[in-house]
């Protein structure tokens, strides 16, 4: 584990100066709320419901998950600040590997969304769906392998839903099949410790990866001070912004993947201006989640081409917010109002 995690002073605190807020008639005044169509259902949901904010800097994008409580929602919403109305940290790199999606499908459909999102290189595949079997989960597995190859790189995400048992029992099953690592096998900290302990001990070589226990956490940090991970899933907007992400990185100390929040292109072009800032990126990134959208806010969705998303097209998506698809994807005004009095109260906490 290469650092104690949150004692060091990071070096990206400052590096940019923290954005005013605007006040709240003019947040509102930048808002227009869409709801978008899913390809596929994703994390219990078939659309995407977002509000697009047009800043002095540009676009931002706010889609705190509508369950979420304003707490959350506030962090998302300093997240789209950032963006529309402060300074974002300069990029080092003009390209970042992204990975295929792969929801909790059944395996008779996985062929058919691989060649659809032109997978190559790195697929992540959704396990421990509720409703599913084990059975299911290596079935899909098997068959991302089938159709990838031996050389892809395929990593799961259990969203938490396993106990550390569970995670022990079903990692020894699915790691034969390859595994880069396993995102968030079990929901608490101190179960990701003892999972990395109870593999080594079994020796199943699958490094563990901290999503929700970064993203939802009080307290960030904890994961590397605990030992409970091999590397970190950062998102954007959930962590407040590129910035604060970076922050997070830096003093976690561990290898990071930078994934999407189920965004629109706007929002996904946040992550790759993250992921380009990144001092050290050795892994592709979840950023290509675009493909789940059946409609987007831009009129060329930030898409990947083979396997890649380039700085340049992600800053083009940003200024190519379509008023078309703002006006088509307008939801009825009682949703329209759900949403303004929830960006009210968010603005508010900030
Ligand atoms: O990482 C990816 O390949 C895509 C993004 C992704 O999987 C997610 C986006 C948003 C919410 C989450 O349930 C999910 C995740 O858990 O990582
Ligand atoms: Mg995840």
């Amino acid at each position: 584990m290469a650092s104690a995690g949150g004692r060091e002073p990071s070096s990206y605190a400052g590096a940019v100066p923290t954005p005013e807020t605007p006040d709240l008639d003019e947040l509102l005044a930048a808002a227009h709320v869409v709801r978008l169509p899913m390809r596929v259902r994703f994390r219990g949901v078939t659309e995407r419901e977002a509000v697009l904010l047009r800043g002095p800097g540009g676009w931002a994008e706010w889609c705190p998950f509508v369950e979420y409580a304003d707490a959350d929602a506030a962090r998302w919403l300093a997240a789209a600040v950032e963006a529309g109305w402060g300074q974002l940290p300069a990029p080092v790199r003009d390209e970042v590997g992204v990975n295929a999606t792969v929801p909790a499908l059944p395996a008779a459909e996985v062929e058919g969304l691989l060649a659809r999102v032109d997978a190559r290189r790195t697929a992540k595949v959704k396990v421990a769906e509720a409703g599913q079997s084990l059975d299911d989960d290596v079935a899909r597995v098997t068959e991302v392998r089938r159709v990838l190859g031996p050389a892809a790189r395929i990593r799961v995400d259990a969203n938490g839903a396993w106990s550390e048992q569970e995670a022990l029992a079903a990692l020894e099953r699915l790691a034969p099949l390859g595994l880069e690592y396993a995102e968030q096998p079990c929901g608490t900290v101190e179960e990701l410790a003892a999972l990395r302990l109870a593999l080594a001990r079994r020796g199943v070589d699958v490094p563990v990866a901290a999503d929700e226990s970064i993203r939802r956490a009080q307290d960030p940090l904890r994961v590397a001070r605990l030992e409970a991970a091999d590397l970190v899933v950062v998102k954007v907007a959930p962590l407040g912004g590129v910035a604060r992400a970076l922050e997070i990185i830096e003093r976690c100390g561990l290898p990071a993947v930078v994934s999407s929040a189920l965004d629109t292109s706007v929002g996904l072009s946040l992550g790759v201006r993250l992921a380009a800032a990144l001092p050290a990126l050795e892994h592709d990134c979840g950023l290509g989640t675009a493909t789940l959208l059946a409609a987007d806010v831009v009129a060329e969705p930030l898409v990947p081409a083979g396997g890649v998303l380039t700085l340049a097209r992600a800053e083009a998506a940003r200024d190519a917010v379509d008023p078309a698809a703002l006006a088509a994807y307008r939801p009825g005004p009682d949703r329209e109002t759900w949403w303004r009095d929830r960006l009210t109260r968010a603005h508010s906490l900030l």
